[in-house]
């Protein structure tokens, strides 16, 4: 190359790298200058009050989630509770997320009717749950929350013993072929779990004939699935990204079985209730009376199945009126009867409603029964006592478990509560404060629009509330050992106005998939609690699998 051609392509690059320069220079000094008026926002103050890791910036302390897996995930948050104690911050760029483990800071949130708007980690089940109870807000929530609730009355759920014990049975069936060996008994439960949904809140059976309850049964595992997947993968998270991979597409089709099936069933159930109306079949009483006697008798305490509390919210102060007679209805018919007693309710939102039940039901308990089964086959002097109850309740009898037979369970409802606390399905909760909070436990303030994140899983872990809090240990529920505690150190439904609908059908079911699962096997298991791998998701699993044995009780 001659020197001529040289210097003129020097001089060139020399003429691009001056605006090049110029360029960098102010993006550099646009980046400093918005991120100094970042940090003298009084939102950015107040957060950094608060303790937590150095933060860097523009990224915050992002940096921390990098390269990271869920089970990290969990144990770093663990770790981070430990070093910054029972309240703690991190910065997502510029957004402020703050921690709380505190029961009287929980308080404030959770039994606030003001901060009641999820954060928006939720948006990934818009597609499926649209704007039902568990993700809308405002005044839908409020008018949905009063119009579902009677439909989980426990002498609803009395009327769904029948279904829990038929589909328990069916299960122990279905794992005799797993007799000696080591299997992974979530599949089981979420199998079961699906099924006992399906017929509660549609009224709809999973069988061979009808295909379509299968489909859906299939579609609802498989959306789960994806939706952890979402939480789980990073680059996931991101509808740019998602919408163009295979598993947005995955998605698209089983929402249409999905909710293909939940819009033929509202239909088909709306046009029969029509019909029975316009010929004065009206079913007796009717969800609207309980609803109407709801409204009148609301002062004495009737927790029924309790969380081991005397405080009560919407689900006990509907017990106390017995609508005295036995329907078995599915969901789906008491929020079509709900809708035909003048709520406004369209034949979409009730739809959104059932795929809710449907999500929330499923997931939560198939994990909770399967660390239940877990720890018993763990610890096997546990599991003796619980089979001791229920073999004082049933001795050598074959029958099914009555709604009464359950209320006897007070041993197996201990070890329910126990797992929960030690591995609570909902390991953390979300919310976004609309509104500055002033927090019980420090002087601090968390600002509008942060993120806080109630967790759960740590809480149910504090010393200082239960002593030996990684000993598995039924008895921490012993009702006096309850009453001395704060009643927001015990979450696993969460608590307060937002707290779980679903949570008397879940103990109500548990107690009768369990006893019946353990009345036909004694479950073993050769692994310690220390060889748990926990997955921090949506819900809590184990990333290596719920592995037990069974051995014949026969
Ligand atoms: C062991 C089982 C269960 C656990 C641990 C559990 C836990 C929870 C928790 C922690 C929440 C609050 C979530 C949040 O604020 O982000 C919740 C809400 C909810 N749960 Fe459950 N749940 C269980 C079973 C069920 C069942 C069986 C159903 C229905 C059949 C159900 C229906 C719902 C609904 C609809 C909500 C939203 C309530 C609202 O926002 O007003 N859950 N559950």
């Amino acid at each position: 190359m001659s020197a001529e051609i040289v210097a003129e392509r020097g001089s060139s690059l020399a003429s691009l790298a001056m605006p090049v320069v110029i360029f960098m220079t102010l993006v550099l000094v646009a980046s400093a200058l918005f991120h100094f008026w970042m940090m003298s926002r009084r939102y950015v103050q107040l957060g950094n009050k608060i303790p937590g890791p150095r933060a860097y910036p523009f990224i915050g302390n992002a940096n921390m989630l990098l390269g990271m897996n869920h089970n990290e995930i969990m144990e770093r948050a663990m770790q981070l509770s430990y070093i910054y104690g029972s309240v703690a911050r991190g910065w997502l760029g510029y957004h402020l997320v703050v921690f709380l483990t505190e029961p009287a800071d929980i308080e404030i949130i959770l039994n606030s009717y003001v901060h009641l708007t999820k954060s928006s980690e939720y948006r990934f089940f818009k597609p499926w749950l649209g704007d039902g109870l568990l993700i809308s807000s405002g005044e839908k929530w409020r008018s949905h929350r009063k119009l579902i609730a009677p439909a989980f009355h426990q002498n609803v759920l009395k009327t769904f013993v029948d279904v829990f014990n038929d589909n328990s049975l069916a299960v122990v069936q279905r794992m005799r072929k797993e007799v000696g060996k080591e299997f992974d008994v979530h599949d089981y439960m979420s199998e079961v779990t699906v099924d006992i949904l399906l017929e509660t809140a549609m009224g709809s059976q999973r069988t061979s004939e009808s295909k379509e309850g299968f489909d859906y049964a299939m579609a609802v595992m498989k959306m789960c699935d994806i939706l952890h997947s979402r939480q789980l993968k990073f680059h996931l998270r991101m509808d740019s990204v998602f919408n163009f991979t295979k598993i947005k597409q995955e998605q698209e089709r089983l929402l249409g079985i999905i909710h293909g099936l939940t819009r033929k069933v509202v239909k088909q159930k709306k046009e029969l209730f029509e019909k029975n109306f316009a010929e004065g079949k009206l079913p007796s009483p009717s969800l609207s009376e309980i609803i109407a006697k709801e409204e009148s008798a609301s002062k004495e305490p009737l927790p029924v199945i309790s969380q081991g509390s005397l405080l009560r919210d919407d689900l006990d102060f509907n017990d106390e009126n017995d609508i005295g007679e036995k329907r078995r209805l599915a969901f789906l018919d008491l929020m079509i009867e709900t809708a035909k007693s003048g709520a406004d309710l369209s034949d979409e939102e009730i739809k959104e409603e059932v795929d809710t039940i449907m999500f929330e039901g499923h997931d939560t308990t198939a994990a909770g029964s399967s660390f239940v089964l877990c720890l018993l086959g763990i610890h096997t002097d546990i599991q003796d006592r619980v089979y001791n109850e229920i073999h004082q309740i049933f001795g050598n009898s074959k029958r099914k478990a009555t709604f009464n037979d359950t209320m006897e369970m007070k041993y197996l409802e201990r070890v329910i509560f126990e797992t929960l606390r030690m591995y609570p399905p909902v390991p953390v909760i979300a919310r976004k404060v609309t509104q500055d909070v002033r927090l019980a436990s420090h002087d601090y303030v968390v600002p509008a629009g942060t993120t806080v994140v109630i967790g759960t899983y740590k809480v149910h872990r504090r010393a200082d509330i239960y002593p030996n809090p990684d000993v598995f240990n039924p008895d921490n529920f012993l009702p006096e050992r309850t009453q001395s505690r704060h009643y927001y150190s015990y979450i696993p439904f969460s608590a307060g106005p937002r707290s779980c609908v679903g949570r008397k059908y879940a103990m109500l079911k548990l107690k009768v998939l369990l006893s019946t699962i353990l009345r036909n096997y004694r479950v073993v298991s050769n692994l310690k609690e220390s060889d748990f791998k926990l997955q921090g998701d949506i819900i809590l699993k184990r990333t290596d699998g719920f592995r037990i044995q069974l051995e014949p009780r026969v």
